[in-house]
């Protein structure tokens, strides 16, 4: 990885005057409550019409991001009898083989280098429920983390905020990225001595020296007040959540009934109409509001194997496991500078970056266990 992408800003050109606005909201359009120590800024404005998020593809994204089988099977191009959804699956899976099944050949490239663990966490090592405070990994999921961290560096990078991950991970020998990679945190005595001026040296809740890179900070604010807002113009929608992650908040539509999608897709539209430095991703269900940065999960791969100095692709092989959208941008850097491999959960047929799949985080949880019995192994013989 070039540092020199990394020294520099990741924050993009800001499109408005920052004195045409209040954290992003045009001054105009606010009324200001009271007896708050930070002001809850509220839109004056009505919801519009709902037309803009049916023309922005808004609508359409949402309803792809769980859709009917019978689309997704032609979204693949697959001509098969759609009921027949095995086959199919199977079908799929020439073109991204099972990580299971293709274990060997896996093992057979790592001869000799230092294998990385990436893991998503949502949908890779919990999988997925209605309740995102109830996204709990199993106890044997827990060890097979464990295990792979015991001989392989192991990173979790997830959309949930870092402390959040964390309190649910609970394991103390793993990297945590949080809030989509823009919250990354590492012990000090990890970290290489590379040039970088973005470090924030802190300590972790043990005590010990930490470093973190938070490309985003400058953002906090205006995340916390537009979660505020988001809270504020959806809390008549039945199923709502949202989610304040520090450096980005979650707009949760899985409990909303779909008749209401484009009502909170438009009230989450007309609130960013305000604040051109913040942008929207889709993920499961979830809306995803973020900074104008450039920097994602891909990035957040490319930077903690540069602090680790683990960047050399001769002897390095990362892999990423992860199941949503936010994920392509890890397989695709893995991709495109051909090195490890990306696996993708799912249980459905879908277009990835990925190499290769796994069905469900009961795979996973086998991959990785798989993993520890071939190292314990390997190492034996070698003793
Ligand atoms: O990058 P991730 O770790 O996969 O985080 C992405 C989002 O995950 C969570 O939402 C998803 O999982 C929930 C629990 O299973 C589910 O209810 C929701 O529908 C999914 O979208 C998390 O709550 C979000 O904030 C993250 O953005």
């Amino acid at each position: 990885m070039d540092l020199s992408s990394v020294n520099a800003s990741p924050v993009l050109a800001d499109p408005v005057p920052i004195n045409q606005t209040i954290l992003g909201f045009h001054s105009s359009v606010f009324s200001l409550s009271s007896g708050t120590s930070f002001p809850l800024l509220i839109p004056k404005k009505k919801p519009g019409k709902l037309d803009d998020v049916r023309s922005n593809g808004w609508l359409d994204a949402m309803q792809s991001s769980s859709p009917p089988r019978k689309k997704m099977l032609k979204d693949v191009g697959v001509e098969l009898a759609c009921d027949d959804s095995d086959l199919v699956y199977y079908s799929w899976m020439l073109k991204y083989p099972s990580a299971l099944k293709l274990f060997n050949r896996i093992i057979n490239r790592a001869n000799k280098k230092k294998i990385v663990i990436f893991l998503d966490y949502d949908g890779t090592l919990s999988p997925i429920v209605d309740d995102p405070n109830r996204a709990f990994m199993s106890i044997d999921m827990r060890a097979a983390v464990k295990g792979v961290a015991k001989y392989f560096p192991t990173a979790i990078i997830s959309g949930r905020s870092r402390d959040k991950v964390y309190e649910l991970v609970g394991l103390t020998e793993l990297f945590y990225a949080g809030s989509h990679g823009m919250d990354i945190m590492f012990s000090a005595e990890d970290t290489m001595s590379i040039n970088h001026t973005d470090y924030i040296r802190s300590t972790d809740k043990q005590g010990k020296d930490v470093n973190l890179f938070q490309p985003a900070k400058d953002f906090i604010p205006m995340i916390d007040e537009v979660y505020r807002t988001l809270v504020e113009v959806t809390k008549d929608i039945p199923g709502a959540f949202i989610e304040n992650h520090k450096f980005c908040t979650s707009v949760h539509y899985r409990n909303v009934d779909d008749k209401s999608w484009p009502l909170i897709a438009q009230c989450v539209h007309d609130v960013l109409k305000d604040y051109p430095r913040l942008r929207l991703t889709h993920g499961r269900k979830v809306l995803e509001v973020r900074p104008v940065i450039d920097w994602d999960k891909g990035k957040a791969v490319e930077f903690l194997l540069e602090s680790l100095g683990l960047s050399n692709s001769d002897d390095v092989l990362p892999i990423y496991i992860g199941d949503d959208r936010t994920d392509e941008d890890a397989f695709k850097v893995l991709r495109e500078g051909n090195r490890g491999y990306g696996i993708l959960v799912s249980s459905v047929p879908k277009e990835s970056k990925a190499f290769l799949s796994l069905r469900d985080t009961f795979e996973v949880k086998d991959f990785l266990k798989s993993l520890v019995t071939w190292k314990e192994m390997s190492d034996a013989d070698n003793y």
